[in-house]
């Protein structure tokens, strides 16, 4: 049976090193560590997700502002607001909740953030900063930042001799976890949908990472006896059990299953989801410390 990692625990050991930074950054230096989130339109999906982000900020005593906009909002008027919290000292990281409604492009929005400021680590100076190392001034992607603590946590920091697969690569997240991973010395590979005989690659995985988007997708069988398999899969599936109309949330790994193979996996929910939220608010203490001349705390 696999052991089954608790991300609300590690999370919450993480936003209590980021609580105590910025109460001590703000007790040293007079900064109040400040996030903007900016929401677009109505997904509710999204303004749930949002609102978590609100939520523990404030938990962590920062300056949390949230601005929220129609669908109808103008690239001009969206652009407008980035540069106004560009220009703002009082805030020190800006994310933009993606999908953006239709038609506004998100691209130019983001490569518009300041870097320094570029929580969500999407911006070309961050990823670059990913794919060279550099990772003493770039900030890093939220969610797999939050995946690397948990294979952290479970190999050490140095993976070397180690096989990992990320399945996915996506510039949110399949193509900066697989350079974290390369970064600890793993030997990295990257599938995708294009991938041929997709289980046998898995197999060889000593750690697996899936972020594909599809319900259940690896089974027992793509498992490696005792690889660690972190599922980033969100996806929201019908639960009729519950009663009509009634969903229920599930990764892209088959859970039950898997925890017969793996020798550690992460759940859904419960897993890397609350770490994405818990690494936003270790990003921008980050970007707090750094604006303030501070060695911000590692994480
Ligand atoms: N827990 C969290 O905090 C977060 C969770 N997520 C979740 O992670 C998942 C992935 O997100 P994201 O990277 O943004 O998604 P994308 O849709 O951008 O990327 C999905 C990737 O999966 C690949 N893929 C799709 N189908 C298959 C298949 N049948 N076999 C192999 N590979 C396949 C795609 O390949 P190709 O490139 O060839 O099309 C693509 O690279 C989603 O479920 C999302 O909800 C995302 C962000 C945060
Ligand atoms: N600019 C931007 N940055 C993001 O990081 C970003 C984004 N846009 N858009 C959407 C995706 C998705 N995402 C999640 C965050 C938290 C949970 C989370 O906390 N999940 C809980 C369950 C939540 C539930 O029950 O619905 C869990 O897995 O336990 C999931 C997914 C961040 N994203």
């Amino acid at each position: 049976m696999a052991q089954v990692i608790d991300g609300r625990q590690v999370a919450a050991s993480i936003t209590g090193t980021v609580k105590a930074a910025a109460a001590a950054l703000e007790a040293e230096t007079g900064v109040k560590t400040g996030l903007a989130v900016v929401i677009v339109g109505d997904d509710p999906a999204s303004h749930a997700y949002v609102g978590a982000k609100g939520r523990m900020a404030k938990e962590c005593g920062f300056n949390s502002v949230q601005h929220t906009l129609p669908a109808t909002t103008t690239q001009a008027d969206l652009a407008a607001l980035v540069a106004a919290l560009n220009a703002d000292p009082s805030i020190h990281g800006i994310l933009v909740q993606l999908p953006l409604p239709k038609p506004l492009a998100s691209d130019p929005i983001i490569q518009s953030i300041l870097p320094d400021k570029d929580v969500d680590g999407l911006h070309v100076v961050n990823a670059g900063k990913l794919a060279t190392g550099d990772l003493a001034t770039g900030l890093v992607s939220c969610t797999p930042a939050g995946a690397m603590v948990f294979v952290r946590r479970t190999h050490g920091d140095d993976l070397s001799g180690l096989s990992a697969v990320v399945i996915g690569r996506s510039n949110l997240f399949g193509k900066p976890m697989a350079q974290l991973l390369l970064n600890a010395n793993a030997t990295v590979t990257i599938a995708h949908s294009r991938t041929a005989d997709l289980p046998e690659v898995c197999r060889r995985a000593d750690i697996l990472v899936a972020a594909v988007g599809r319900p259940e997708m690896v089974r027992a069988g793509w498992i490696k006896p005792g690889a660690t398999v972190i599922d980033v899969g969100i996806n929201r599936v019908p639960a009729p059990e519950k009663g009509e109309g009634k969903t229920r949330l599930v990764g892209d790994v088959a859970f039950a299953e898997a925890a017969d193979v793996a020798g550690v996996l992460t759940p859904v929910p419960g897993g890397v989801g609350p770490m994405t939220i818990a690494m936003l608010m270790a990003n921008t203490v980050i970007a707090a410390h750094r604006a303030a001349g501070r060695v911000p705390p590692a994480f």
